[in-house]
């Protein structure tokens, strides 16, 4: 594991400075250590004040870490003042760590100066020390001794000159370009060409605190491991892009918040208890409420044959109503899904249900006219139109999970004990086989996946909603097999009613 050295100032909310290093350097597998330049009152609106240790307790820092600790890179970040630079330069001429990157850190994203204007030609002794630089365009320019590059072409233009003059790798980053691009490119000192040049999309977020300084402590911790700077600059910067997607979701401050350095990590974090898939932990918060559903009369009569055919044929009508409303559900997750295989699942979901499900329906239910809903299906059929239409993919798609997993989980368990007692043929076969077919039992795992998937990258206020809404749907399951045989037991005269429809 290499081991990281973060030489930086500070920033109480976590986004920027010492506090993105150390989390970048762990996110790239580093073992991450700091020594602070300064202490920096700032937030995401911006800095308020700035506070610099005396310079001989940045040497005491220094020496502390490198006569003990051997380094495998360093990361030069905030350093504010000319003493300062002195003392970082002098220490880099004297310990010579194998890999240097050097932002030149000047003002915040937020706004606020980092580095007095009189440090700034102090800084320039600072670069040949350094084996990559990773200036933003304002910051380019002023190591350029130029204006600020307004073009694409003008910043490479900039950077050639700066690696030439100072003998260093650049890494001219396009961020502060206007456009919906944000290129970067890696140049060398005695070639024309750029390495390599990366061209994305912007993501669309203004939570971008801090990404000057994640982006090249990532690069220091993949060089200190490979040695390779191509590669090094492509890891770290998908890895900052999916840090940049993610940003939103973690509401920090109220200005340009902090990116999220662990999204790539989220799944192993899902919840404590659950080392596993996160339908894993959903499967055993359910366990109770399934332990239940196998012990109903309902379910024990249907998977024996004796359940009489009126309280089946009351449930199946139940059934149709319930499943005209969780086809909508389906639909309304085909409509949200973030990506083409998830929309075609649930979309082929919902014409599914439509289909093939309610053909049992109709041979069963002969054209029946439909009895009033129960309370239980009101009540499933209002939380799954709600769960999909007005929450977020991830928590819908969770709600809709016990509809798939719990039937097909009945379906196997019941045809499994229908053919050990020998079965044939069963009076619900046709309903068994429905629940037990491959198909269906691939839908369930698909569905189990997708919301995996989704949990994954959710916050874990989401995560917990997920798990809210999934164990609500099971609880409604549960009294959705109960009401059939509970309304025939309560009500003999409805029972005598719907008999007649046979
Ligand atoms: N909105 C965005 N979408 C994608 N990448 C971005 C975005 N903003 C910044 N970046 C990337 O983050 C890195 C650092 O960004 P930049 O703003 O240029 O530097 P700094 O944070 O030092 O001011 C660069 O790789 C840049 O391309
Ligand atoms: C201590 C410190 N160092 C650096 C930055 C720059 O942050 P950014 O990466 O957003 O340019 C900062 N705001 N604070």
């Amino acid at each position: 594991m290499p081991r990281v050295l973060s030489i930086a100032g500070t920033d109480p909310t976590g986004g920027a400075g010492q506090a993105a290093d150390l989390k970048s350097i762990a996110a790239m597998g580093g073992y991450g250590m700091n020594v602070i330049t300064a202490v920096v009152a700032q937030n995401t609106k911006g800095v308020i004040d700035i506070h610099t240790p005396p310079v001989r307790v940045l040497r005491a820092q220094l020496e502390a870490v490198s006569s003990d600790v051997t380094l495998d890179a360093v990361k030069v970040g905030m350093l504010g003042s000319v003493e300062v630079i002195e003392a970082v330069r002098d220490w880099l001429a004297e310990v010579k760590p194998p890999v240097t990157v050097l932002d030149p850190v000047m003002v915040a994203t937020a706004g606020g100066r980092l580095l007095r204007a009189e440090a700034q030609t102090a800084l320039l002794s600072l670069l040949p020390f350094a084996d990559l630089i990773t200036p933003n365009l304002p910051e380019l320019a002023v190591l350029a001794g130029a204006a600020p590059a307004g073009t694409w072409t003008e910043a490479l233009r900039q950077g050639q000159d700066v690696a030439e003059r100072f003998g260093t790798r650049v890494l001219v980053k396009g961020g502060h370009l206007p456009g919906a691009r944000t290129p970067d490119a890696l140049l060398e000192p005695g070639r024309d060409e750029p390495v390599i040049v990366f061209d994305d999309p912007r993501v669309a977020t203004s939570n971008t605190h801090g990404t000057g300084c994640s982006l090249s402590c990532a690069i220091a911790t993949v060089v200190a491991r490979t040695g390779d700077w191509v590669g090094a600059v492509s890891t770290a910067r998908s890895w900052l892009r999916g840090a940049l997607e993610h940003a939103d979701g973690l509401h920090v401050g109220r200005g340009n918040g902090p990116v999220h350095h662990f999204h790539h990590a989220q799944h192993v974090l899902v919840d404590t208890d659950s080392h596993g898939r996160f339908t894993d932990a959903l499967w055993r918060d359910c366990e109770g409420v399934r332990g239940e559903i196998d012990t109903l009369d309902f379910v024990a009569q249907l998977g024996n044959g004796t359940l009489p055919s009126e309280t089946f044929q009351w449930y199946l009508d139940q059934d149709r109503q319930y499943l005209a409303v969780y086809s909508r559900a389906l639909a309304a997750l085909a409509a949200a899904a973030p990506s083409e295989s998830a929309r075609a699942f649930f979309a082929h979901g919902a014409a599914e249900v439509v289909t093939v499900e309610s053909a049992l329906h109709r041979t069963r239910l002969h054209g029946a006219p439909p009895q009033p809903a129960s309370e239980v299906t009101k009540t499933y059929s209002d939380f799954l139109l709600a769960a999909t239409g007005s929450e977020t993919f991830a928590v819908g798609a969770a709600a809709v999970l016990p509809c798939y997993w719990l039937y097909a989980a009945v379906g196997g368990a019941l045809t499994e004990k229908a053919r050990a007692a020998g079965l044939e043929p069963h009076p619900y076969g046709d309903w068994l086989a429905t629940y037990n077919a491959p198909g269906f039992h691939l839908a369930t795992e698909r569905a189990k996946d997708i919301v995996d998937r989704a949990a994954a990258t959710a916050d874990p206020v989401t995560r917990r909603r997920m798990r809210e809404v999934f164990m609500r749907g099971c609880e409604l399951e549960l009294r959705f097999f109960a009401e059939p045989v509970r309304r025939a037991g309560a009500r003999p005269f409805a029972v005598a009613s719907t008999h007649r429809v046979c």
